[in-house]
């Protein structure tokens, strides 16, 4: 039996209801359809894909205060934190195709109850941290990370079908990449925390390199804890990945978001990759909806130790004549 050095668990989680428009809830097939399971066999990781997840139907979800869809976005995130602790427990890196970033609330919480601490590297156009009291739009893949703060839970109100979420980050180890469309309640957020963030000022002031640097030392400056990496396709610039569904201008180029999952995968600390918010529906063309999706899972092969330089099996012999 070969020894693999990394090792992916696939959990689809086809979601839309944290948000308003149809379609994200095709990705995780999407995905799997260009082939990331191929690809990381390819590669010399190990894959079990544990299939798509089933949410049950919520009969009616009225919404509470502004927030929408409550009931099945509580529910569809509890199965989720079930699946993604059992497929830490079996050892693997879980990798959460999405669906919208509700979805993050789950994962995350998941992650924790199989790891414990954890470090947060959030790579978004949005910080998706409002509260349910501030959101403008009470759409919650622009807020989990309010439910997941030990900080904000004195601002969080009780919801239906939320009650089992327990706080499981500490500001102090949430790092954003890619910032560029921010609500005023958020900045204000994240500047009564202190969270670290490199918005895409600093990757145009310091370069990825640098703001990839300068995460890992912060993140590891005190003790070494494994990495939640919550990867949402829209930071990647639309020009690259237009087939989501809330687009920013000036974002990341494929170039920057390799990058990232390069650096990330080297340090050995990634334990758990969400990948979301890619919705069909909103390209334009095939292409659109192709070039999206094909950057989805370069995303994905390089939090496994692809490299733009190349790879070769540790145990390749070259043929002799
Ligand atoms: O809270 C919100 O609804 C908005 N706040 C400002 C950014 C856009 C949107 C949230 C987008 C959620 B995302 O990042 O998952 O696409
Ligand atoms: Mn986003
Ligand atoms: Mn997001």
């Amino acid at each position: 039996h070969h020894h693999h050095e990394r090792s992916a668990g696939i959990i689809g989680a086809p979601f839309s209801k944290g948000q308003r428009r149809g379609g994200v809830e095709k990705g995780p097939d999407l995905i799997r359809a260009a082939g990331l399971r191929e690809k990381l066999q390819a590669q010399g990781c190990a894959v079990k894909d544990y299939g798509n997840l089933t949410f049950e139907e919520v009969a009616s979800d009225e919404p509470v205060g502004r927030v929408k869809c409550p009931r099945a976005v509580g529910s569809a995130n509890q199965r989720l934190s079930e699946a993604v602790q059992a497929v830490k427990k079996d050892g693997h890196t879980s990798v959460m195709l999405g669906g919208d970033h509700s979805l993050a609330i789950g994962s995350i919480h998941g992650h924790s109850a199989a790891v414990g601490e954890l470090s947060v590297v959030w790579v978004d156009a949005h910080a998706d941290i409002n509260t349910p009291l501030t959101s403008p739009t009470g759409n919650i893949h622009g807020q989990p990370m309010s439910y997941l703060l030990r900080e904000l839970h004195s601002k969080i109100p009780a919801l239906p079908n939320f009650s089992w979420i327990k706080p499981c980050v500490s500001a102090r180890d949430l790092v954003y990449i890619g910032l560029r469309d921010v609500d005023p309640e958020e900045h204000y957020i994240l500047k009564l925390l202190g969270v670290k963030v490199f918005s895409m000022s600093e990757v145009d002031r310091l370069g990825v390199a640098r703001v990839m640097e300068e995460t890992c030392d912060y993140l590891s400056a005190k003790v070494k804890k494994p990495i939640h990496l919550s990867y949402d396709i829209d930071a990647i610039d639309p020009s690259v990945t237009p087939a989501t569904g809330t687009p920013v201008v000036g974002g990341l180029t494929y170039r920057e978001g390799m990058y990232i999952t390069e650096h990330l995968s080297q340090t050995g600390l990634l334990s758990a990759v969400d990948l979301v918010e890619v919705n069909p529906l909103r390209g334009r063309t095939e292409e659109e909806v192709q070039s999206t999706v094909r950057t989805a899972v370069d995303v994905l092969l390089g939090c496994f130790g692809r490299l733009r330089e190349g790879n070769h099996p540790a145990d390749y012999l070259m043929p002799e004549p």
